[in-house]
């Protein structure tokens, strides 16, 4: 038999890992599903789920979020097999988000309190094959909304400068506008963003949503987006010295650096909900366009030559976007600051893509 001391020790270890303690209370059925608002209380850490974990942005956030809240409460999600280091470095399963069973199972068996919907096909790729971004970004955000909905989920949507279209102002875009895209990808978007705010209105849904600009990163690859170019840009300059740029080298477009985006979602999740006047904001860093951005990397490589060969579709989608979006209501509602402009943004590219070759050529 165990002694009492040991007894009192395991008791004492088990109330420590305790799944965080949630107020279920019974509201109104969406969709005829009996729902529960499972709201965890004020001191629990949340246990996140991240879909679609292994795109530009996710593997980041989990990170970010795992320091914060510990690494076994976040678990990333994808339908593809992930790298080695993803796979140790914590939970990850397996997540097609058209599943709505296993979406839901794994929501129950984790106990999950906040989802970071990432899933999506992004703008030029959506363009190339409307079914499944139709399907992805729709169906699956369907899926995502009543799953969030009968347990009581917060739930993060990204939105993007994609759900402004060319009739939207742009320069700078406003939250409230005019949005009429011109993408299927834009179109989800603005789906997400209606029907979030509805079914927070409705059934008292903890919606939140950015609408990221295009977002650059060192470490990881963008999935088939029109601002891909401005991450590509940096291999190439570090690699082989040229680049080939898709888009027109006047065509600005509104940026933001990956930690200034990592750490925008994180203070907006964890924005107290009083806080938040809106369902949807604009957060904003910096602009530029393609010449801009070659010039402020010949300063550190001065022989490096960009080329251009513009791709029709990803060109007309660039030019339907925001040149810059305003949002001061993320300034002013829970703090937003960006901290990255197009000279820091420059730098930290270029240090971590040099770094990062250096490294892997040494092994
Ligand atoms: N990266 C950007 O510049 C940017 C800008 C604005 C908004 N966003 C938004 O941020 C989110 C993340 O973007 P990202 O750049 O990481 O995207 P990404 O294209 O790099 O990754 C998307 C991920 O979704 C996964 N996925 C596709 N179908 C799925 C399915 N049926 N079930 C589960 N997962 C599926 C893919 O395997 C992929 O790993 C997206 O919603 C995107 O719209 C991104
Ligand atoms: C802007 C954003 O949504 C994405 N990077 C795209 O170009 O499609």
């Amino acid at each position: 038999m165990m002694p009492v001391v040991q007894l009192l020790r395991a008791a004492l270890k088990h109330a420590g890992n305790r799944p965080p303690r949630c107020v279920v209370q019974t509201t109104s059925a969406a969709h005829g599903v009996r729902t529960h608002a499972s709201s965890c209380t004020d001191g629990d850490k949340p246990k996140v789920l991240i879909t679609g974990g292994l795109g530009q942005l996710g593997v980041g956030l989990a990170k970010s979020l795992r320091r914060r809240f510990g690494k076994f409460n976040v678990i990333l999600s994808d339908i593809r097999k992930p790298p080695n280091h993803v796979y140790k470095n914590g939970p990850f399963i397996f997540s097609d988000i058209l599943d709505y069973k296993n979406l839901r199972q794994i929501v129950v068996n984790n106990n999950i309190s906040w989802l970071v919907h990432y899933s999506a096909v992004l703008s030029a790729v959506g363009e190339h094959n409307v079914a499944l971004a139709k399907e992805v970004n729709i169906t699956g955000f369907h899926n995502i909304l009543d799953i969030a909905t009968e347990h009581g989920l917060r739930v993060f949507v990204p939105s993007t400068i994609s759900a402004l279209g060319p009739s939207s102002p742009k320069d700078p875009t406003p939250d409230l506008c005019v949005q009429r895209p011109r993408t299927i990808y834009g179109v989800s978007k603005v789906h997400a963003e209606l029907m979030g705010e509805y079914y927070h209105q409705r059934y008292g849904l903890d919606f939140r949503c950015l609408r990221y600009p295009g977002i650059i990163s060192a470490d990881s690859q963008p999935g088939g987006g029109t601002t891909d170019y401005a991450v590509q840009i940096f291999h190439a300059a570090v690699k082989s010295g040229q680049f080939e740029c898709n888009l027109r080298s006047d065509t600005r477009l509104p940026m933001m650096y990956i930690d200034d985006c990592i750490r925008a979602t994180m203070e907006f999740l964890e924005a107290p909900e009083d806080a938040l006047v809106s369902r949807t904001y604009n957060i904003n860093a910096m602009s530029f366009t393609p010449q801009d951005l070659t010039r402020e990397i010949q300063k550190v490589l001065s022989d490096f030559k960009v080329t251009y060969n513009v791709d029709p579709v990803r060109q007309a989608i660039a030019d339907s976007w925001p040149k810059a979006l305003e949002d001061s209501a993320a300034r002013q509602d829970w703090g937003w600051r960006h901290e990255y402009n197009l000279p820091e943004l420059v730098q930290t590219m270029l240090t971590h893509i040099t770094l990062g070759n250096k490294l892997a050529s040494a092994f």
